[in-house]
């Protein structure tokens, strides 16, 4: 396991932080022009958007010229005078600067269109996962991890809505080769880096019940067979609710022991999962000492570039329980 300097850590910490709350901001406030169809029907938003900008910009800053392969690409903005402006006030809000111009938000956004090299170091960013959460007003995430030759090896997943058992909400989750820890999303200390003092290492539940536990997927069910998911609930004896929960909260989730299992069923053969919608998601959960595969149970592989395209789908766990599940979930996908 490599080791992630100090200096690492509070960049993407900062990056991520200052994309959260520059979201969280917009969240309520998208009116429908702030919204295009992709040229795959899926939806952007100005804050996705300015999420990249935000921590491309952030990540430039410290760490210099960094690769990073985002989601998102300037093509979809240029053409589009009428966004520009609300996507530049965003940022201008997230980096805490005035005067950002048109251009400096496509030539931001393009720091995070870079390719993804097999072998090479690289970070990948989900600048607001679970876009169609976060139009609806629901739970999302911005996700970022460190790739070196193949593997994740640092990840950080901010969740700005995240429901905390003290009822306050906004969860920032660290996952280094030291553990997973957990920050909240507004600093105390005003600051927007690391602060250490106000971590809490987490780890995943200790149930040991599997009959107890509770689960968790995707809202969309267009994301996530939700058939196919209740059938391997009852064959585990699992009697509670799903947990339906928006983008990769669903790994913070699993992470600081809010559900023991994610099960991401596929709904199409032809589907192949992207890294930046799994690779912070999954680092975190290992660090906290759970486990992810794919649903025949191969690691997730990211030595492929952008796409997953060794695996199918995805089961994490508490760890204990991931055998059994993934049983389960062979029996009834028929694997
Ligand atoms: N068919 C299909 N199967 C699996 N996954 C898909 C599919 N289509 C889209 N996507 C990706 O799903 C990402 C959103 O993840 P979730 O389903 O967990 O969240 S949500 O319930 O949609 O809010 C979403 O990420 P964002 O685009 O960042 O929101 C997509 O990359
Ligand atoms: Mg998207
Ligand atoms: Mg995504
Ligand atoms: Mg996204």
């Amino acid at each position: 396991m490599s080791s992630i300097s100090p200096a690492t850590v509070d960049a993407a910490v900062r990056a991520v932080r200052r994309a959260a709350i520059a979201t969280r901001w917009a969240q309520g406030r998208l009116v429908s022009g702030n919204t295009l169809t992709k040229s795959d029907d899926s939806p952007v938003t100005v804050a996705d958007f300015a999420a990249q900008a935000i921590v491309c910009n952030t990540l430039a800053e410290e760490l210099g010229d960094v690769a990073v392969v985002g989601e998102e690409t300037p093509d979809d903005l240029v053409d589009r005078p009428d966004l520009l402006d609300g996507v530049a006030s965003l940022v201008a809000m997230g980096v805490g600067t005035s005067n950002v111009t048109a251009t400096d938000v496509i030539e931001a956004v393009g720091r995070g269109a870079s390719d993804a090299p097999r072998d090479g170091t690289y970070w990948t960013l989900d600048p607001i996962d679970g876009t169609k959460g976060f139009v609806r007003g629901d739970q999302y995430a911005i996700a970022l991890a460190l790739i070196e030759g193949g593997r994740v090896v640092f990840g950080v997943l901010g969740c700005p809505n995240l429901p905390n058992p003290d009822g306050t909400r906004g969860a920032l989750l660290v996952g280094s080769g030291e553990g997973a820890v957990m920050y909240p999303l507004d600093d105390a200390a005003g600051g927007d880096g690391v602060s250490a003092s106000e971590g809490r290492p987490i780890r995943v539940d200790a149930a040991a019940v599997l009959s107890e536990a509770r689960f968790c997927e995707s809202v969309e069910s267009g994301h996530s067979d939700q058939t196919h998911s209740v059938a391997i609930a009852q064959r585990l004896g699992i009697t509670a609710e799903p947990y339906r929960i928006d983008s990769q909260c669903k790994y913070a989730a699993v992470a600081r022991g809010d559900a023991s299992i994610y099960l991401r069923l596929p709904t199409r053969a032809d589907y192949v999962e992207k890294i930046w919608d799994h690779a912070a998601g999954k680092f975190v959960v290992e660090c906290a000492g759970g486990v992810v595969t794919d649903v025949a149970g191969a690691p997730l592989d990211f030595s492929h570039g952008k796409l997953l395209q060794a695996n199918r789908g995805v089961v994490a766990t508490n760890g204990r329980f991931h055998e059994q599940v993934l049983d389960a979930v062979g029996a009834v996908l028929d694997l």
